[in-house]
């Protein structure tokens, strides 16, 4: 054993130590929950959103009702990101991919940590297919010597980061516009044994009902409560009417993703700044939880709002 009696000598070492240390804390990867602390994420890229009109591919139905701006876009992001920052969170932008992937503004889908491992994602929509490639760098960093990047066995096993949530225990999974049924059974094999999963079935558009994913209808907030919009439920699971108070959101404001906020911690979150979420944040304020309004219109008018748009690398 090294034991070090000179005081300055002591000191060196305990200086060239930290910075090693905490590259190494940076680099490792963490989610077991949906509301620990955010330490890194990366946010949706704006820059070169929807660059070459040639490869737009209308991925959904908000979509239809018109694209946004550009300087809009910059404007909402740069907000987002500066709260982010202030709030000590480690912020992380995708490479851009090339024309032919219009859209990088919610990278959520992309993939997901579950416990200490990244599932990497295979996406539905032709458009968002390569959009992972714009991630690789930040996946490359994953420092750890078995393979905790896990890839899906076949190109139809379809499963999107915004129908996954983790979260006491639980991975919740919805079979949704964005999941198939290989998707769940494959998130089954791969974290049966850690976690219990909860497969949930979303109501599709036949069914008169436009949940996109998961988060569109689903998501905790603090330490006990949880936003929910129990229409878009084919059948609400066990495990979130036993474990959460829930917060109930109606069609008008699920329309403008009042469920899509990001935790920041147990207790403090991001939502939008509109006037149909305000009544959704205030009853978030009533339990205790304090809520950082942003304005935020451009890219939910593409289908995401800030849990779309972030995707989680590191929670504490
Ligand atoms: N996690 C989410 N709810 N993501 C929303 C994704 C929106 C994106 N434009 C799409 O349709 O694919």
């Amino acid at each position: 054993m090294l034991i070090i009696t000179n005081p300055i000598i002591g000191l060196i070492f305990a200086v060239r130590k930290a910075p090693l240390d905490s590259i190494e804390l940076i680099k490792t990867i963490k989610q077991y929950s949906e509301t620990h602390t955010l330490q890194k994420v990366i946010i949706g890229r704006y820059e070169n959103y929807s660059e070459a009109p040639a490869y737009v591919e209308l991925v959904n139905e908000d979509q239809k009702n018109g694209l946004p701006q550009k300087e809009q876009l910059k404007e909402e992001f740069d907000t987002f990101r500066q709260v982010l920052t202030e709030a000590g969170v480690e912020v992380l932008v995708p490479d851009y991919v090339g024309k032919f992937v219009y859209d990088q503004l919610t990278p959520r889908d992309l993939g997901m940590v579950i416990g200490e491992k990244f599932l990497l994602c295979n996406m539905v929509k032709k458009s968002r297919r390569y959009e992972s490639a714009g991630i690789f760098r930040y996946l490359h960093d994953i420092p750890g010597h078995e393979a905790n990047i896990i890839i899906p066995d076949s190109p139809t096993c379809f499963i999107e980061g915004g129908d996954i949530l983790v979260d006491k225990g639980n991975i919740f999974v919805a079979v949704s516009q964005r999941t198939n049924q290989e998707g769940v059974a494959f998130l089954e094999e791969q974290f049966g044994s850690e976690f219990n999963v909860v497969p949930v079935e979303a109501r599709t558009l036949a069914e008169g009902e436009n949940v996109l994913h998961l988060d569109c209808m689903f998501n905790p907030v603090g330490g006990r409560a949880a936003l929910i919009y129990e229409e878009g439920f084919k059948q609400v699971p066990r495990e979130i009417l036993d474990n959460y108070d829930l917060i109930r959101v109606n069609k008008e404001q699920q329309r403008e993703l009042a469920t899509n906020i990001l935790s920041l911690s147990q207790d403090r979150i991001i939502s939008r700044d509109h006037s149909l979420c305000k009544p959704i944040n205030e009853e978030i304020r009533k339990a205790g939880i304090d809520v950082v309004e942003i304005k935020f219109d451009a890219a939910p008018a593409t289908g995401g709002s800030f849990r779309c748009c972030s995707l989680p690398l590191r929670r504490g």
